[in-house]
């Protein structure tokens, strides 16, 4: 089976046509293609389809669970889409399991997309969380003891943002997963740590739900963006700095993030 191995920041990913993967469990499929040892190697698998109303991008964690959208890997997606003639010009919609995200290659000296992230959504029942809310923003939750105030949305997938006054002194390894399954959040969520260096810089550190500890999040990073900029914390273009590099975050009624892809490798995957 042909693949291609992208990352987005450190996100990686192991893209593929659903034309060679017809009949498969896709969950299954990206469990073992996903897998570091056994496998090729990545925190994700996006598979690509056509519908009749054009292009679909579907998403799979390493554990097999899918999410609605990947910020990093619709930029990759994009690239595996270019190279491999699958769309002309440089913009295009594609279908997520979040709506439909523009996408535009932009100018830059690596393989550079802008992608409109849509709109946060703060409803409790949107994100989702077991509460009745119109919001769910520097509310406080106890975590081993620990009290730690969160701001949960939905921003392309479901996510939970927490400022910290020292990235270094998080034990996200173990704070990650906890708050990942908390009781609040019904299907999990993903847990993003950020520092605040300035009004326009954001360093986020990213615990995945379905991945585990990532280099990078797109949608995080949009997440961190947009509750920063909420909370009066950061202006509404925003540089995130993440541990595999950095990406731009405008702030309008929509979300854009420009970040760039790089192809790793391509191949044929034997199992
Ligand atoms: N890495 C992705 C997010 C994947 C989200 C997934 N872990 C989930 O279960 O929602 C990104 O760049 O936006």
């Amino acid at each position: 089976m042909r693949f291609e191995k992208y990352h987005g920041l450190g996100n990686d990913f192991i893209i593929l046509n659903i034309e060679d993967v017809r009949g498969r469990n896709l969950s299954e499929l990206g469990k073992k293609v996903c897998h570091r040892n056994f496998g090729i190697g990545a925190d994700g698998m996006i598979v690509f389809e056509r519908n009749d109303r054009g292009i679909v991008m579907n998403f799979y964690n390493a554990d097999g669970t899918t999410a609605p959208m990947c910020g990093n890997g619709i930029r990759c997606f994009t690239h595996y889409m270019k190279n491999n003639g699958l769309f002309s010009g440089d913009s295009v919609s594609i279908q997520t399991g979040a709506g439909e995200m523009r996408v535009t290659i932009t100018e830059g000296t690596e393989f550079m997309v802008r992608v409109n992230m849509g709109r946060p959504i703060f409803e409790g029942s949107a994100i989702p969380i077991r509460e009745e809310a119109q919001e769910y923003i520097e509310k406080e939750i106890e975590v081993d003891g620990e009290k730690i105030k969160v701001s949960s949305l939905f921003m392309g997938t479901t996510h939970t943002v927490i400022f910290v006054d020292d990235l270094k002194g998080v034990d996200v390894e173990k704070l990650g997963p906890k708050i990942e399954k908390y009781e609040l959040y019904p299907v999990g969520t993903n847990v993003n740590f950020c520092e605040v260096k300035s009004s326009q810089e954001v360093h986020v550190t990213t615990w995945e739900r379905g991945a585990g500890m990532t280099l990078a999040c797109g949608t995080g990073a949009c997440a961190a963006a947009v509750i920063g900029n909420k909370l009066g914390r950061l202006e509404k273009d925003t540089k995130v700095v993440v541990p595999g590099g950095e990406m731009y975050i405008e702030v309008e009624e929509d979300v854009f993030m420009t970040g760039p892809s790089v192809k790793i490798a391509e191949g044929e995957f034997l199992l």
